[in-house]
């Protein structure tokens, strides 16, 4: 057992005895000379397949319409699919002396990922928590960003190690939770926002994605799930509701296509992508600048 092992082990055994502690002041890793990232928003989910790679691309292409200068942070290590999403897939990222470059998107985002520094994307991650941590401390403090309004942080999934790391290492200044209608899920929803909460971090509100399908013959809303569980959710968490995104043949498909820039039909999720427009103007008018 390594040291690092040994000290997670005798932190679970502190807490079985006396009950969870609120984390250690987080250290966050500085911007690089050649890196001025005004906002950084995280996107959540509490399980993983609720979809919040699609809403976390969402937002940025939406962001990206608004004329603002978007990047993402793939910190999805095991399961990155940010660059297949937008047509990246195959390419790598290159190298600026020291400085890892993201590589940019047709229309101009900006994107890091374990895949785009990966030799083949299909290679597995087969690493330990703490190098996948590292990882993603790299993207950040290794990576030039260039100037950006908004740097969106595709979280790995879940409530894990990795997901504490980037909180406490990344100067995130508020998360997005995206889940979806089943029972279960209202439970992990729960996790995501007491992680936050334990993190001290603004829930920026909370998407619920595959929440219904249009009938493509008479366009009636089937909800395969039940009910919209979102108003309840939300309000049982006291959290924003931020709207849902119905099961769409067409979303996946550009997805899969690389071409979700191109694709994504206009104004979904209005409410979500005002939320985070209005949490970086609230840290502007605060003058908390992260650049
Ligand atoms: N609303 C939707 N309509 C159609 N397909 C969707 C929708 N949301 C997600 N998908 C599809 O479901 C799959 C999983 O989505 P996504 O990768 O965004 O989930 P995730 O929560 O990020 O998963 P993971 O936690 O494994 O990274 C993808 O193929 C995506 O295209």
């Amino acid at each position: 057992m390594d040291e690092q092992e040994q000290e997670k082990l005798r932190q679970e055994v502190d807490e079985a005895l006396h009950g969870p502690k609120q984390p250690s002041a987080p250290v966050k890793e500085p911007q690089n000379s050649k890196s001025n990232v005004h906002h950084v928003i995280g996107v959540v989910s509490g399980k993983g397949g609720v979809g919040k790679s699609l809403v976390c691309g969402l937002l940025a292409v939406e962001l990206a319409r608004r004329g603002a200068k978007v990047g993402i942070l793939d910190a999805d290590i095991t399961g990155p699919s940010i660059p297949k999403m937008f047509g990246l897939s195959g390419e790598h990222a290159r190298a600026m002396g020291e400085l890892l470059l993201p590589n940019l998107t047709a229309g101009g985002l900006k994107i890091m990922s374990a895949n785009l520094v990966l030799e083949h994307e299909s290679d597995p991650v087969l690493w330990r928590g703490p190098v996948v941590a590292g990882a993603i401390k790299q993207f950040w403090g290794d990576c030039a960003w260039g100037e950006l309004d908004y740097l969106l942080i595709d979280m790995p999934p879940g409530t894990g190690d990795v997901a504490l790391t980037v909180f406490q290492s990344l100067p995130v200044e508020g998360v997005v939770i995206v889940s979806s209608p089943q029972d279960l899920v209202q439970m992990v929803v729960g996790k995501a926002v007491n992680m936050a909460n334990m993190m001290k971090m603004p829930v920026v509100g909370l998407v619920e994605n595959m929440a219904y399908v249009t009938c493509p013959d008479c366009g009636a809303r089937i909800e395969p799930y039940g009910p919209s569980r979102l108003a309840q959710t939300a309000e049982a968490f006291e959290v924003e509701a931020l709207g849902q995104l119905p099961i769409d043949p067409a979303l996946s498909a550009a997805c899969d296509a690389g071409t979700l820039e191109r694709d994504l039909p206009r104004d979904l999720l209005p409410d979500a992508v005002d939320a985070v427009v209005r949490v970086a103007e609230f840290y502007d008018a605060l003058g908390t600048d992260l650049a």
